[in-house]
C-alpha cells in the first residue's frame, strides 16, 4: 500500500474509533447456520449483519482489482488476505447508521484475528460459536442452492480442513478469554435461535 492509501486507512480507523461500535463475532464451520441465525438476530435485536463472505462476493461482482484473486481463493476454500477483508468490514461499519454489528465468518484465522484487533482496536463483546458435525454441515451445504462456486464436495472438504486447522484455534483463543458462547447448531433453526435469544437478551439487559 502506498503513502496515500495508508493515510486513507488511518482516517477510516479514527472515524471508526470515534463511532464506538459494538461487535459480536459469529463463528462456526461452513454450513453451521451462521447466516441463517444472523438474519434472525437482526430482526429481534437491532444489529446490522456483516457477512465477510458476502462482502467478498460483492467485491468480486463489483469488478474490483482484487476480484480475480478473491474468486480464486474462495473457489479453493482458502482465506483471503486480512487487509482485503478488514478493509471491507471497516467500510461497511462506517457506512452504516448502526453501531451494533454481527460480524459473520470473521476472524477465520489467527492473521484475521490479530490484524483486525491491531488495525481497528475493536475487541468483540462476545463470540457465538455454532457447533455442528461435519456430516450435517456437508448435507446443508450441498442443499444450499445459492449457486456458490464453493458449495461442491471438493471445495467443501478443503473448507472443513481450513476450519479445523485455522479457524478452531481462533475460537479456542476467545474461549481462553471467556468470550465464547458455544451453541449446539445441529438442532432445527428455531431451536438454535431459542438459545441464541437467551444470550442476546442477557447481553442487552447488561447494556442498559
Ligand atoms: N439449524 C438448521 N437446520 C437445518 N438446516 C439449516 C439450519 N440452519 C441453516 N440451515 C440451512 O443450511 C444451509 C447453510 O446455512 P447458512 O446459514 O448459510 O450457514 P453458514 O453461513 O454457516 O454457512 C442453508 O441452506 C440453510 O437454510
Ligand atoms: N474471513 C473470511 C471469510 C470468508 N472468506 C472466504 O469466503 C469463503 C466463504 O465464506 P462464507 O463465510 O460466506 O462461507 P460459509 O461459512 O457461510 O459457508 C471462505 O471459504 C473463504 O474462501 C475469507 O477468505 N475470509
Ligand atoms: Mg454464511
Amino acid at each position: 500500500m502506498g503513502a496515500i492509501d495508508d493515510g486513507a486507512v488511518k482516517g477510516m480507523n479514527e472515524r471508526l474509533a470515534e463511532k464506538k461500535v459494538k461487535v459480536v463475532f459469529v463463528l462456526g464451520g461452513p454450513g453451521s447456520g451462521k447466516g441463517t441465525q444472523c438474519t434472525k438476530i437482526v430482526e429481534h435485536f437491532g444489529f446490522t449483519h456483516l457477512s465477510a463472505g458476502d462482502l467478498l462476493r460483492a467485491e468480486i461482482k463489483s469488478g474490483s482489482e482484487n476480484g480475480t484473486m478473491i474468486q480464486t481463493m474462495i473457489k479453493d476454500g482458502k482465506i483471503v488476505p486480512s487487509e482485503v477483508t478488514i478493509n471491507l468490514l471497516q467500510k461497511a461499519m462506517l457506512e452504516s447508521e448502526n453501531d451494533k454489528f454481527l460480524i459473520d465468518g470473521f476472524p477465520r484465522n489467527e492473521e484475521n484475528r490479530a490484524a483486525f484487533e491491531n488495525v481497528t482496536g475493536i475487541v468483540p463483546e462476545f463470540v457465538l460459536f455454532f457447533d455442528c458435525a461435519e456430516k450435517e454441515m456437508e448435507k446443508r451445504l450441498l442443499n444450499r442452492n445459492e449457486g456458490r462456486v464453493d458449495d461442491n464436495i471438493g471445495t467443501i472438504r478443503k473448507r472443513f480442513k481450513v476450519f479445523v486447522e485455522s479457524s478452531l484455534p481462533v475460537i479456542e483463543y476467545y474461549n481462553s478469554k471467556g468470550k465464547v458462547h458455544k451453541i449446539d447448531a445441529a438442532k432445527p433453526v428455531e431451536e438454535v435461535f431459542e438459545t441464541v435469544k437467551t444470550i442476546f437478551s442477557s447481553f442487552n439487559k447488561k447494556d442498559e
